[in-house]
């Protein structure tokens, strides 16, 4: 057996403790979880991890006069892997909290990452309990990014519903998923925030729902990433504290930490500290400052000793030669085959009191819930999260007012020939603001919602399909409620068609084109990951769309006509004209028709031609056909676009 979790540091710390945990673990069984056992040692052997290098900028030389496929040496040599682990070796018990330290860029999200089994290694392995790493471990593995990312509108105890009712099995009666949601909120301190939304808690209450979120499904080994970053002091050491409990519970804590003060340092049961991907140490706290001061380099009295160990290790590139000496005296003094091989009996040793059933391995389930939960759930959040979102009474003035102005610029247009530009201006500019509107909404929407969906699919949360499923068919009522305000508004007040035959179905056309214009921006944000190339391409499509949607430009070109084919604006506008003009137009003299009316009174334009005269083309049926099915194509192209990236992080 695993030896029993008490760290030798634990008492020390409980001492400190200001808080009291009630840490109740669910039996692995209930959760849904495939490892017999309630402890887990976690143990690495050689781990080594390689990357490509980044393509090199592109360089006007070689660009443009050198031509393409010219480099500077002259040949093509396969460029060569970056190495950002190197034989690192170790491993953490239950009860003990493993520290990685080091400098910036050293690794120890990389190390994180290939621990929790969402990067990949080159060589070497990891075990849980003497078992290689596999996915039928993700549940007992929670992996606390650095970044907390979440649906800001939800509240803290939202989240961590959703996320029970996302990760718990079905079997799990609700009240059970509530009071454990319950237990998470008192044992992380979190009752004065559990009902302030998420973008209003402070940061040391964010960094704890995120590890409550992770903690929820009772995980048995805690991976953090830099818990502390962005805290204060006081705040940093209660969080210790927190992950003291937690690993006196009996769970296996590993955590990355920049540069802890001398409480929190000497909180650690162990410590691995990284430099360039390569060990330089590993041990306890303490006995890190006896190696480091037989190599010549003790803590300077009065000194903190991880402040220490940071200044042995950092160096500034090209200019502190001595340093860089020092660093790589550290990596090549420290000894990481026996690290290795201690590692590697670690392994050996689990191996034998944790066989491993083959049985357990045939029925380990992906997902804890069914896919028709996941949709349920995920439909209920996503319309909590964009009414919130969306429904501000500042969005519902903005729609009001704004359909007060048109309505009075446009105000009151009598039917007949002086007002047809005008009516056609007036169906035109509806949609041109409420299709980028919802276009630019979802598609900068989305960048931030695709890290979350990663983040939570990386832990068996849903399945992609009913996360998509769920956020189009919720949100669409929402899209397009302010419209429909503002469509309420301005259409009377202008008097587009007084006849209410004629005022739904335009209504209709509208808000399915800001559906298309939403599909579109869906199909950007899934497709291109840079937010800022993003804007740019969300930015020239829908110029495009718009000026050749057949409002301005009648005559386009056949080189940039094509795009008018993929515009919603351009199906609407057509669509919207042979509906509010669904009458003879009356001539009047003014010279609104001309050549139709040729300045006579009386005569009154058949519908048809006044449509040919605005460039409207296509039945209505066509045209709303065709915005249908730039509303399903653009989100099933999303869907596919969202499928194809592997991480939203761009991490491999
Ligand atoms: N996919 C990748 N491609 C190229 N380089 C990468 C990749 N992932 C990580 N690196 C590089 O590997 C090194 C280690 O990165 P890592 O994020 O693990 O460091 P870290 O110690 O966690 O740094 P920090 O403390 O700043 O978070 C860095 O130089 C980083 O740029």
């Amino acid at each position: 057996m695993t030896p029993a979790p008490n760290g030798p540091s634990s008492s020390a710390a409980a001492t400190m403790e200001d808080i009291e945990l009630s840490l109740t673990p669910s039996p692995s069984s209930l959760l849904g979880e495939s490892d017999a056992s309630d402890h887990v040692t976690i143990s690495f052997h050689k781990l080594i991890k390689q990357v490509p290098p980044p393509p090199p900028p592109p360089s006007l030389l070689s660009s443009s006069i050198a031509g393409p496929g010219s480099s500077s040496s002259g040949s093509a040599a396969a460029p060569t892997m970056k190495q950002i682990l190197s034989n690192v070796s170790g491993s953490a018990n239950p009860g003990e909290i493993l520290a990685l330290m080091g400098p910036s860029g050293s690794g120890k999200t990389t190390l994180l990452d290939c621990l929790s089994n969402r990067g990949i290694i080159s060589s070497g392995t990891i075990s849980i309990n003497g078992a290689p790493l596999s996915k039928r471990h993700k549940r007992s593995i929670a992996y606390v990014m650095q970044s907390d990312i979440f649906f800001d509108h939800l509240t803290v105890r939202d989240q961590l519903l959703y996320t029970a009712l996302l990760r718990l099995p079905d079997s799990l009666p609700l009240k059970a998923k509530v009071a454990r949601v319950d237990d998470t909120i008192n044992q992380l301190r979190l009752q004065k925030c559990a009902n302030t939304p998420i973008m209003l808690i402070s940061g040391g209450e964010k960094k704890r729902t995120n590890i409550g979120t992770e903690l929820l499904t009772d995980p048995r080994v805690l991976l953090l990433d830099e818990p502390t970053s962005g805290l204060d002091s006081t705040s940093a050491v209660a969080l210790m504290n927190v992950l003291r409990t937690l690993a006196d519970s009996g769970k296996t804590v590993v955590t990355s930490i920049h540069q802890p003060s001398s409480a929190v340092f000497a909180g650690f049961d162990k410590l691995l500290v990284l430099a360039d991907g390569f060990m330089v140490y590993s041990g306890t706290p303490a006995g890190s400052m006896e190696y480091f001061s037989s190599l010549g380099y003790p803590v300077p009295a009065g000194y903190n000793a991880s402040d220490h160990l940071m200044d042995l290790l950092v160096v500034d590139a090209g200019v502190d030669e001595e340093a860089a000496g020092r660093k790589q005296k550290l990596i090549d003094h420290w000894d990481s085959e026996t690290s290795a091989k201690t590692a590697l009996e670690i392994t050996e040793k689990l191996k034998q009191s944790f066989p491993v059933d083959e049985s357990e391995l045939q029925h380990y389930k992906k997902w804890n819930t069914s896919y028709l939960t996941q949709l349920r759930v995920l439909m209920h959040r996503a319309m909590r999260n964009s009414r919130s979102a969306i429904f501000t009474p500042l969005n519902f003035i903005k729609s009001a007012v704004l359909g007060f102005i048109v309505g009075l610029v446009w105000f009151q247009m009598e039917d007949g020939e002086k007002f047809v530009q005008d009516k056609s201006g007036l169906v035109f500019f509806n949609m041109t603001f409420w299709v980028f509107d919802s276009l630019f909404t979802a598609f900068m929407s989305f960048p931030s919602e695709r890290d979350l969906i990663f983040k939570e699919r990386s832990s068996g949360s849903y399945r992609l399909s009913a996360y998509f499923i769920a956020k189009t068919v919720s949100e669409a009522p929402m899209r397009i409620a302010l419209p429909f305000v503002y469509i309420m508004i301005s259409y009377w007040m202008a008097n587009l068609n007084a006849h209410l035959s004629a005022f739904f179905p335009f209504l209709a056309v509208q808000l399915l084109c800001v559906l298309a214009g939403e599909s579109i921006g869906l199909f950007i944000g899934a497709t291109v990951l840079d937010m800022e190339k993003a804007m740019v391409i969300a930015t020239l499509i829908s110029l495009a769309m718009m000026l050749t949607g057949g409002f301005f430009a009648e005559h386009v070109e056949d080189y940039v006509g094509w795009v008018q084919y993929l515009s919603p604006f351009k199906y609407s506008y057509h669509a919207c004209i042979q509906i509010a003009f669904d009458e003879d137009v009356k001539c009047d003299g003014s010279g609104g028709l001309d050549g139709l009316c040729d300045g006579s009174e009386g005569y009154a334009a058949r519908d048809d031609v006044v449509f040919g005269v605005l460039g409207a083309e296509g039945s209505v049926a066509f045209n709303v056909s065709m915005l249908f099915l730039i509303s399903i194509i653009g989100r099933l192209a999303a869907y596919v676009a969202l499928r194809r990236v592997k991480d939203g992080t761009g991490r491999v």
